[in-house]
């Protein structure tokens, strides 16, 4: 790549930095697949716990729970950890 070509894929415009974004993105796909699965095996853990609950007597949902776990995210994440943990509820229960 020349100094005046813009790298495509990256967007970098020289190449050390090109080759640098490369490793970075590796990285992020790495992180993004962890994310997913540990977004489904969360989702599948939640199922099932409202199963075993109702085939128990009890409630579908806990709702003084979830807003402990809404509260965690807003806590670490701020405003945007609130509705990253009302997804990831969801995910877990479905829509309300
Ligand atoms: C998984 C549970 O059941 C429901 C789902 C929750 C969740 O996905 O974290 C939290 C509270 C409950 O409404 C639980 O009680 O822990």
């Amino acid at each position: 790549m020349t100094a005046d070509v813009m790298d495509q894929a990256t967007g970098a415009g020289k190449e050390p930095a090109a080759e640098r974004i490369r490793e970075m993105r590796e990285r992020i796909n790495e992180i993004d697949q962890a994310i997913i699965d540990l977004w489904l095996e969360r989702a599948s853990l939640s199922q099932e716990v409202g199963k075993t609950r109702m085939a128990s007597g009890g409630t579908r949902l806990v709702l003084a729970r979830e807003r402990e776990i809404v509260e965690r995210f807003r806590a670490a994440l701020g405003p945007d950890g609130t509705q990253v943990a009302l997804l990831l509820l969801r995910s877990g229960r479905g829509p309300l």
